[in-house]
């Protein structure tokens, strides 16, 4: 379905209770098979007594009954009817954590319904655009899950964060009274037009979620725009240029390419003046959606950059084996990839706002490169370039508890740039990085910059590298990485681990933290920490010393820890193997 008028302009979708809108005018340019749908209702025959989705319920003309909602401009028939096709399984209980909500694609049908009743509540309160992605990230391909969006792009204010969980695990009859007690709480002016914008990854489950999305925004009246496929950061970027009339760029798949790829030519039209070749990198792009998207782009900056794609959706599975947490926690190149000694290979995950990169060197020893080292190359490029000035910008860097030791000694001591410790989590790092005029931050998983763009963070780090002549081998040995482990631990509750200082210390249960301490001990350049995890049921166990086999073995000792005095289940973790 397009959404250009016969003059080629854009049109905002609009629904049937519309009357005028509060919004800038969106440039909604939809083209191409991807373009989603511009909006669905139910059939006018399912309409709550006839009345469109979202219109006030009528006052009778003649004889009979009134009909009157209980909060005004809420029409409840609506949600009621809309929520019956979405039932909650009784019991369920699901947390928006670190990225929104994920599970197994089979309990989400609700989440999905009433992440788009909240996404319009919010837009009502924000008077702005929200973004709806759905996606489960580097999640197996049967798990799904969904994000809210706020107003600038950035990750949902976490006062809603709290919202989501309570009206997600609201039972079916609770569901109303949950819905009415945000909208009073916080405010919410129901007359207030509502414009949600939804994007969603490849996963065989994410077509059918955003129609729930939709349901949830119908039956409230929002009006929403269904950008169809869409990396998680590209949603991001189309909330905040509808929200910023423009300014930011144009609220298109179009208007994204162009202003990340002007920029990329413009930067490297500047290196190839000192002679360099045409650049070239081989992406594995973990059979997701960063694909589709590379693909359509690699054209606007095919000049600077030729690009070879690796897992590509057309034969594997989504994240299997491939894609950047693969890469990053198996410290491995993904199968599906053919490299050649000395050449640059970076890894997306499934939903393309995570980046590493590595190469085979002339031995076929693996070195990968990761969110650390990029964060390096890009603080220190930008140093440099306010020496070269002479601009006096205050520059850090926001790392977590998940950095290598040796990146934050090397910004510290040799670049002489500060870094800061947050918890884990873009909303954690991005929060403190605006605190700088010039605040760089990454996950040594890969998740950074300002939007945490894999394919932005491709072409910024080409563009360095180009510019400065770097080789992937130079850039490797800026610092030499202390070896480390990253484990899993199941327990029967994971949050019997609470922690502090940037979760680099365990405050429960009661003396963790000091048995920790004292393995650590035992090993040279150590340090370890434990964590409950925000996207999976385990806690996570971190280790790093001054060899492969000691990082190992404390983060098995560790992990053994967690096991007996966190209420370890199933089978006691093992030693690492060769190759976990
Ligand atoms: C150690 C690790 O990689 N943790 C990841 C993971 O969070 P956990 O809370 O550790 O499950 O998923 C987050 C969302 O994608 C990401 O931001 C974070 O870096
Ligand atoms: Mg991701």
């Amino acid at each position: 379905m397009s959404l250009e008028d016969s003059k080629g302009n854009l049109i905002p979708v609009i629904s049937p209770n519309h009357k005028k809108s509060s919004f800038p005018k969106h440039e909604l340019r939809v083209t191409g098979k991807e373009a989603g749908r511009g909006r669905r209702t139910l059939p006018r025959r399912d309409w709550p007594g006839g009345v469109a989705p979202g219109r006030k319920p009528r006052k009778a003309t003649s004889a009979g009954s009134e009909t009157v909602s209980l909060v005004p401009d809420m029409d409840l028939d609506a949600v009621t009817k809309y929520s019956a096709l979405h039932i909650k399984p009784s019991g369920l209980i699901l947390q928006y954590g670190t990225a929104g909500f994920r599970a197994k694609a089979e309990h989400l049908d609700h989440v999905m319904f009433r992440m788009g009743l909240l996404a319009v509540l919010r837009s009502k309160q924000t008077k702005s655009t929200i973004g709806v992605m759905v996606t489960a990230s580097h999640n197996p391909e049967e798990d799904n899950g969904v994000k809210l969006v706020d107003p600038l792009g950035e990750m949902l204010a976490a006062s809603w964060e709290e919202h989501a969980t309570c009206l997600t695990n609201a039972e079916q009859q609770d569901m109303l009274r949950v819905l009415m007690d945000i909208s009073e709480k916080e405010a919410v002016n129901l007359q207030q037009d509502a414009f949600v914008v939804i994007g969603r990854d490849t996963r065989p489950s994410s077509e059918k979620f955003s129609q729930c999305v939709i349901d949830g925004v119908t039956a409230l009246g929002g009006q929403f725009h269904d950008y169809g496929l869409l990396t998680t950061p590209q949603l991001h970027y189309m909330v905040c240029c509808q929200n910023t009339n423009g300014q930011y760029g144009k609220a298109t798949i179009e208007g994204y390419y162009q202003k990340l790829s002007q920029a990329f030519m413009e930067l490297t039209k500047q290196a190839s003046c000192s002679g360099d070749e045409r650049r070239s990198l081989q992406v594995d792009c973990a059979n997701g959606i960063g694909a589709l998207k590379l693909r359509e782009m690699e054209h606007y900056f095919s000049q600077g950059l030729s690009v070879q794609l690796f897992n590509d959706g057309t034969k594997g599975k989504l994240n299997l084996l491939c894609g950047a947490d693969f890469v990053k926690s198996h410290q491995k190149p993904p199968q599906g990839m053919e490299m050649k000694r000395n050449e640059r290979c970076c890894s997306f995950d499934g939903d393309a706002d995570r980046i590493v990169y590595y190469y085979h060197d002339a031995d076929g020893h693996f070195h990968l490169i990761d969110g650390d080292k990029i964060a390096t190359l890009i603080s220190s490029f930008l140093k440099e370039l306010l020496l070269e000035i002479g601009e006096n910008l205050n520059i850090g860097v926001i790392q977590t508890a998940y950095a290598n030791g040796s990146s934050t000694r090397y910004l510290e001591e040799v670049m002489k740039v500060p870094v800061y410790c947050t918890k884990t989590g873009v909303k954690h790092l991005h929060h403190k990085a605006q605190e700088f005029d010039i605040g760089v931050y990454f996950e040594a998983n890969g998740h950074g910059t300002a939007t945490g763009d894999a394919i932005s963070d491709m072409l910024v780090i080409e563009a360095i590298l180009a510019l400065k002549g770097l080789t992937v081998q130079q850039w490797d040995a800026l610092y030499m990485d202390l070896p480390n482990r990253q484990l899993k631990v199941k327990v029967a509750d994971r949050q019997v681990i609470s922690t502090t200082d940037a979760e680099r210390r365990a405050v429960t249960p009661p003396g963790l933290q000091e048995a920790i301490n004292d393995l650590v001990k035992k090993y040279r350049l150590s340090r370890a920490f434990v964590r409950p995890s925000g996207t999976e049921d385990i806690v996570r166990v971190y280790a790093e010393a001054d060899s492969q086999e000691s990082a190992d073995s404390l983060a098995h000792e560790v992990s053994l820890a967690v096991f007996q005095m966190a209420g370890g289940t199933g089978e006691r973790p093992h030693k690492v193997s060769e190759d976990k």
